[in-house]
Parts: structure tokens; C-alpha cells; sequence
């Protein structure tokens, strides 16, 4: 599905958030938005899902103007959404209702997508007896199990630990890989955007403005992403973050608009 941002300006009772946003995010690619915190990211991120609407401009999924949410369109946030009284199985299973599937097969289903995030023999636990990272790949589970055609990730692991992070990502590029849905991703984690993303847009603040595009598309990445130094470097850079002050990615976190 190719999202398409068209002169797109966003403001919530006076205060201006998106200022003239236009890009086309093609089918299959993964674009990744990187700026300093309330700059916008996840507002155009609420677009695409169609849970906002520009104030000017247009938001458009395949050609066509986004009226509102469809499950085509699926949105997965940093903290799980699973409901604590169901099941990691019937949390997935969950997402396949509004295609009235009978509840057997779309368990049987969910068990597949729980295996395929190695979750299998976890299927009859509670959310709040597995740990965050493996909360995290029952959600991406329940994601993909609708096969949707562009996945919109809103700092999906923003609350995992550092190790836990990077083998979830590998876990997404998989599911990527197979299912290749259009993906837009906010996401604080400079090195999440480069071993994940085909572009990542660097966003200034808010109002939010693109001020640099880096194409990442000829490369097969690793978590070793030394041969990013210079790039890495360089976003930090527009975000006001000087490499050798840098303690940890978290600091993003504090650049505040
Ligand atoms: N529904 C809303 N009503 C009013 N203001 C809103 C609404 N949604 C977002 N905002 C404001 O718009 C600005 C941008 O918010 P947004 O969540 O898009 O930023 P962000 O870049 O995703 O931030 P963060 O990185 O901290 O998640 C913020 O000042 C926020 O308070």
C-alpha cells in the first residue's frame, strides 16, 4: 500500500504541529521518522491510521483519501495494548474477529503467528505472566495476523531493555521480510531507524519540518552498524545531540520542542 502525505499541515487549537509535510512512502518500504519529542511524529503517524485528519492538505492510502481506521491500516504502540483477562492466543486471535472467522481457526491461526515470534507453548498464558520483550511479540503477532498492508509503529519497543530491543527488531525485519507490508516507524532509537529503515526521515521541531532524508536501501544490515558511524553521527547531529555528550539513545527523549 503506498502512503502518500500531500501538503499536509496539522495544528491543535492553535498550536501549529505539521507544517507543509509531503512525501509518498512507497509499497513494501520502511520509512523511519526521527525528531525531537511533540514534534509531530506520531501525529502523522495518527493520519495514516486515520485516527486524525490534516487541517490542510491530504491523506492518502492507494490514491484514495483516508476516511477513518481499517484494519488494512494497523497501528501497534509501544505499550501493549493485550487485554490482561485473555490469553496471549486469544489477544491474537482477537484481531482476525472482523473477518468473522470461525474462534477455532483464528486460535489455530494465532498459534501459528505465536510460533512464528517463538511463542509457541506460551499460548495459554496471561500477559502478566510472560515478560514485556516476549508481551511485545505476541503484539507484533497480533499485527501481522491480519496480513495488513501497512503497519504504522509507534515506538514499538521503546520500553524493552537494550539487548531484548535489538532481538525483537530482528524479529520484525522477519515478519517484514515475509509479509512485506508498507511500514512507517517513530521511533526515539537512532540505531533502530538505521538497521531497520529503507529512509529515515529527520524531523526538526515543532512545527514539524523534514531537515534531512537519508537513504539506507542498497545496504543489508547488521546490529554492527559501525559502517553508519558518519550517518549516525550526522542525525544526532540534527537533533542537537553531539556524539561524544551522548550517553544513550534515551537522551533523545529529553530534546524537547
Ligand atoms: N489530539 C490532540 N489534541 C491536542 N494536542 C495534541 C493532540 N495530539 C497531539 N497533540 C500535540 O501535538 C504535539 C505533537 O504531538 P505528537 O505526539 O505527534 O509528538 P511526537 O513527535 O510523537 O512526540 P513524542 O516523540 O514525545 O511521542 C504535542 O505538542 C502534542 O501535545
Amino acid at each position: 500500500m503506498k502512503l502518500s502525505f500531500q501538503n499536509i499541515e496539522k495544528e491543535f487549537s492553535g498550536l501549529r504541529v505539521i507544517e507543509n509535510f509531503s512525501r509518498d512512502i512507497e509499497s513494501g518500504e520502511l520509512v523511519a521518522l526521527v525528531g525531537p519529542s511533540g514534534c509531530g511524529k506520531s501525529t502523522l503517524l495518527h493520519m495514516a491510521a486515520g485516527l486524525e485528519t490534516p487541517s490542510a492538505g491530504a491523506m492518502l492510502a492507494d490514491g484514495a483519501s483516508i476516511q477513518g481506521p481499517h484494519p488494512e491500516r494497523t497501528l501497534m504502540f509501544q505499550e501493549n495494548a493485550l487485554y490482561p483477562w485473555l490469553t496471549l492466543a486469544q489477544n491474537v486471535a482477537l484481531a482476525l474477529e472482523f473477518q468473522k472467522i470461525d474462534k477455532q481457526l483464528a486460535l489455530k491461526q494465532a498459534a501459528e503467528w505465536l510460533s512464528k515470534v517463538n511463542l509457541k507453548g506460551f499460548e495459554n498464558y496471561f500477559p502478566h505472566q510472560v515478560s514485556g520483550g516476549m508481551r511485545q511479540r505476541a503484539a507484533l503477532a497480533r499485527a501481522f495476523i491480519s496480513h495488513p498492508k501497512a503497519l504504522l509503529l509507534d515506538e514499538p519497543f521503546g520500553a524493552l531493555d537494550a539487548l531484548t530491543r535489538m532481538t525483537l527488531q530482528d524479529a520484525l525485519r522477519q515478519l517484514i521480510r515475509e509479509a512485506g507490508p508498507t511500514v512507517l516507524l517513530v521511533t526515539h532509537d537512532v540505531d533502530e531507524a538505521l538497521f531497520l529503515a529503507d529512509r529515515i526521515l529527520v524531523f526538526s521541531a515543532r512545527p514539524a519540518t523534514v531537515l534531512k532524508e537519508f537513504n539506507l536501501t542498497q545496504h543489508e544490515k547488521t546490529h554492527d552498524l559501525s559502517e553508519f558511524a558518519g550517518m549516525r553521527r550526522e542525525i544526532l547531529g540534527l537533533l542537537g545531540i553531539h556524539a561524544e555528550h551522548e550517553e544513550s539513545t534515551a537522551i533523545l527523549e529529553e530534546v524537547e520542542a
